[in-house]
C-alpha cells in the first residue's frame, strides 16, 4: 500500500485508459514513451483514415506492437471508430473475440480527426442496443458541435442534449466520458447509476484555461475539450483523488508535430504520456491523497472493464527536482512534451 508521508510509493503497474499513438513515424516515436511506464492502454481510432473495422483494429495493434520495444508487455487495447455505416455484427465479433475493448463516439466535427464521426446517433441506435446487450463499453468525446454553443460550454451541453437521452433509452450502456473537464460532468458522472464512468487527463487536473490564455497565447496547452476554469480543474482533482472508483486515468495524450501546432490555426492536443506519473504524483502528493493515486491510475480502469490490474508494480521515488525533456524527436521533427509550470521531485524508479 501507498504510504502517505513516504518519499516512495509502490502502486499495481499504471493503464491508461485514453492515449493517441497515430501511426507511423510518430508511433515509433511516442509508443516506448507509454510501453515505459504504462501496462495497458485504451488505443483511440482517430487515425487518419479512422480505424472502423474489426480486421483494421486487428491491424493497428500490429503495427503498434511492432512499435515497442524489444520485450515490452505493453498491450494495447483497441477500439473501433463509430460511423454511421458500422455494422452491430462486426462491433459484437471485435469486442466477443478480443480485438476490440470498446467503441469511439466522436459527434462528427468535434475534434481532431471526427469528421467520419457520427451525425445522427439514431443511425447508429443499433449499434449501440447491440453493445448494451454484449456489455461493451462506449467510449465518447463529449462535446457538442453546434456552432452557436460556446466552447467553453460544449461539455456541460452534450450531457443535457445527448448524454441523458442516451442514458434514458439505452439504460444498460456502459458509458465512458471521456477527458471530463467541468464540474457538471463530474456531478453527472457521480449521479448515475454505476455503468457510466469517465477518465480524466494529466492536464486537465493541472491547468485551467489561463494557462493557454493569459500573457499570451499557448498552443501547447491547447486541446479539447479546451481547459476550463480554475473551479472545474479543482472539481476534477478532487474526484480523481476521491477514490471513486468511476473515475480514472486517461491520459488523452495526443502528440502533434510542433509545426502542425504552432500555426495560425493549430491542432488540438497535449502530449503528456512521458510525464504522467511523475505529474499525478505530485498532484496527488499536494492534495494529501497519495494514497488514492493507485486506485485512480491503476484500479479503477481495469475494475470498470471486466479486467484484472496488472500484477507488475512500479515504484515513484520523491528526490531532487528534475527536468524532464521539453520535447521528443520523431523522424518528422519535434513534439512538444507537457510543461505542468511546476518543478517535478518524483520518478518513476527504473527496473534493476
Ligand atoms: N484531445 C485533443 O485535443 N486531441 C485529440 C482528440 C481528442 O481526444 O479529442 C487528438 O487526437 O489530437
Ligand atoms: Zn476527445
Ligand atoms: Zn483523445
Amino acid at each position: 500500500m501507498p504510504n502517505r508521508s513516504s518519499t516512495r510509493i509502490t502502486l499495481r503497474r499504471p493503464d491508461d485508459w485514453h492515449l493517441h499513438l497515430r501511426d507511423g513515424a510518430m508511433l515509433r516515436a511516442v509508443a516506448p514513451h507509454s510501453a515505459r511506464d504504462f501496462g495497458r492502454a485504451i488505443v483511440m481510432p482517430n487515425l487518419v483514415p479512422p480505424v472502423v473495422t474489426s480486421e483494421e483494429a486487428a491491424q493497428y495493434r500490429d503495427r503498434i506492437r511492432s512499435a515497442l520495444p524489444a520485450g515490452s508487455r505493453f498491450e494495447p487495447l483497441m477500439t473501433l471508430y463509430l460511423t454511421e455505416a458500422t455494422e452491430p455484427s462486426d462491433v459484437a465479433r471485435a469486442y466477443m473475440s478480443g480485438v476490440a475493448q470498446a467503441v469511439k463516439l466522436y459527434p462528427a466535427g468535434a475534434t481532431t480527426n471526427s469528421h467520419a464521426g457520427v451525425r445522427d446517433l439514431e443511425k447508429v441506435r443499433p449499434v449501440l442496443e447491440r453493445m448494451a446487450e454484449i456489455g461493451m463499453p462506449l467510449c465518447v468525446h463529449g462535446e457538442v458541435t453546434d456552432p452557436e454553443v460556446d466552447i467553453f460550454d460544449r461539455e456541460a451541453v452534450f450531457i443535457d442534449r445527448v448524454l441523458r437521452p442516451l442514458r434514458r433509452r439505452i439504460p444498460d450502456l456502459r458509458i465512458v466520458l471521456e477527458h471530463v473537464t467541468t464540474q457538471d460532468g463530474v456531478d453527472f458522472v457521480r449521479d448515475a447509476p454505476r455503468n457510466l464512468a469517465a477518465t480524466i487527463t494529466t492536464h486537465h487536473l493541472v491547468i485551467n484555461r489561463n494557462a493557454i490564455l493569459a500573457g499570451g497565447i499557448r498552443p501547447h496547452y491547447y486541446c479539447l475539450p479546451v481547459a476550463k476554469r480554475e473551479s472545474h480543474r479543482i472539481a476534477l482533482v478532487q474526484a480523481a483523488v476521491s477514490g471513486d472508483e468511476r473515475f480514472f486515468l486517461g491520459t488523452d495524450s495526443a502528440p502533434h508535430l510542433d509545426s502542425a501546432k504552432l500555426q495560425p490555426c493549430g491542432c488540438a492536443g497535449v502530449f503528456s504520456a512521458p510525464v504522467t506519473l511523475p505529474i499525478l504524483a505530485e498532484v496527488f502528493a499536494a492534495a494529501g491523497a497519495l494514497s488514492q493515486l493507485e486506485a485512480f491510475a491503476s484500479l479503477n480502469g481495469p475494475a470498470f472493464y471486466g479486467l484484472a490490474p496488472n500484477e507488475e508494480r512500479v515504484t515513484l521515488v520523491k528526490g531532487e527536482v528534475w527536468s524532464p525533456p521539453a520535447s521528443i524527436v520523431t523522424d518528422e521533427g519535434p513534439v512538444t512534451v507537457f510543461d505542468p509550470g511546476f518543478p517535478l521531485h518524483w520518478r518513476v524508479e527504473e527496473a534493476s
